[in-house]
C-alpha cells in the first residue's frame, strides 16, 4: 500500500504560541486511524494540515505524494474527502443533491451544472451504503442530526477520494444514530479496501470496530501513536487525559472508565 498521508517534524504555530510540534505520521492506503486528545491538544489543526486547508509553521506533508506549499491546495483538496459536521448549507437542498455537491466541490448546486447518469448511480450507491436510501429525497432542514452526518460522508465520498478525513462525526448523535454512523463506517471500509481514513474524536466508545491505528495527542504533542491495540491502553489514554483510566475492548469496540483505587 502506497503512503497517503506523511507528515515529518510538523510544528505549528499561531499568534506566536506554539499548537503542534514535532509531529509525524505516515498514513498508507487501507489504514483507518483514530486521533485522540484532549480540549485544545491539536487535533483539528492537524487534521486541516492532513486536509491541505493550511501550511505548517514548520516542517513537509505529504497529501497523496504532493507537498503542500509546492502545489495548488485549492487542487489538491479535491482529491480529500472532509466531513466537517460544521457544513454550512443554507438552502434546503435534497439529500441526493447534498451529496451530488460533492462533485462540484461546492456548498450549493452549480447553476446549470448537471451530473451524468453515472455519477447520479454513484451518488444512490453511497446513498445506500450510508443507510439513507429511504431519505434520500427528504431535504436538509429536515434531517436530524445524524442523518446529516451520514450525507456529509456520503458528498465527502463522490470524487472516490483515497483519503477521508472526519472531524469528530458522532458529534450530537443519539445512541441508534452514534451506532448506524460506526455501522455505516465499517461497511464503507470494506467496500473501499484501498480508502485511508483518519477520524477525530474525544471518545473512544465512538471508534469504529475497523479502526487500525491511533495517535494520543497531548498539548500539541504526539503522546503515542502506532498500531491500536498497543497505542490504546489504559496508561497511555490516561496520560493523554490526566486521569486514571482502565480501558476495556469487547467485540471491537472499546469502553473506558476511571479506574477505581484500591
Ligand atoms: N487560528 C488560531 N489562532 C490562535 N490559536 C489557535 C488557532 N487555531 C487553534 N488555536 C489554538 O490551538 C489549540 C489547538 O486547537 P485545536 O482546535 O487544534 O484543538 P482540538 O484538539 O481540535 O480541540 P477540541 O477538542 O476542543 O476541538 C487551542 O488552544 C486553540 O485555541
Amino acid at each position: 500500500m502506497t503512503d497517503v498521508l506523511r507528515a515529518e517534524d510538523v510544528h505549528v504555530v499561531r499568534d506566536g504560541r506554539p499548537i503542534l510540534q514535532e509531529v509525524s505520521l505516515t498514513v498508507r492506503g487501507g489504514e483507518h486511524w483514530a486521533l485522540l486528545g484532549a480540549n485544545g491538544a491539536g487535533k483539528s489543526t492537524l487534521l486541516s494540515l492532513l486536509g491541505a486547508l493550511v501550511h505548517p509553521t514548520r516542517g513537509t506533508v505529504d497529501v497523496l505524494g504532493r507537498r503542500l506549499g509546492r502545489v495548488d491546495l485549492r487542487e489538491l483538496r479535491t482529491y480529500v474527502g472532509h466531513v466537517d459536521p460544521r457544513h454550512p448549507l443554507h438552502e434546503p437542498l435534497r439529500v441526493r443533491d447534498v451529496v451530488l455537491t460533492g462533485l462540484t466541490n461546492s456548498v450549493a448546486l452549480v447553476p446549470r451544472w448537471r451530473p451524468t447518469p453515472e455519477q447520479e448511480a454513484r451518488a444512490d450507491r453511497l446513498i445506500a451504503t450510508l443507510g439513507l436510501t429511504d431519505r434520500r429525497e427528504a431535504r436538509w432542514p429536515t434531517l436530524s442530526q445524524g442523518q446529516r452526518g451520514r450525507t456529509l460522508i456520503a458528498r465527502a465520498l463522490m470524487p472516490d477520494p483515497r483519503l477521508l478525513l472526519l472531524d469528530e462525526p458522532a458529534t450530537g448523535l443519539d445512541l441508534p444514530g452514534r451506532e448506524q454512523l460506526i455501522g455505516a463506517l465499517d461497511a464503507l471500509r470494506e467496500e473501499h479496501p484501498e480508502l485511508a481514513t483518519v477520524l477525530v474524536t474525544h471518545h473512544l466508545e465512538e471508534l469504529p470496530p475497523g479502526t487500525t491505528h491511533a495517535m494520543l495527542l497531548r498539548d500539541g504533542r504526539v503522546l503515542a501513536q502506532g498500531a491500536v491495540d498497543d497505542v490504546l491502553t489504559g496508561d497511555q489514554v490516561g496520560k493523554c487525559f490526566d486521569l486514571p483510566l482502565a480501558l476495556d475492548r469487547h467485540d471491537g469496540r472499546w469502553s473506558v472508565r476511571i479506574r477505581r483505587r484500591g
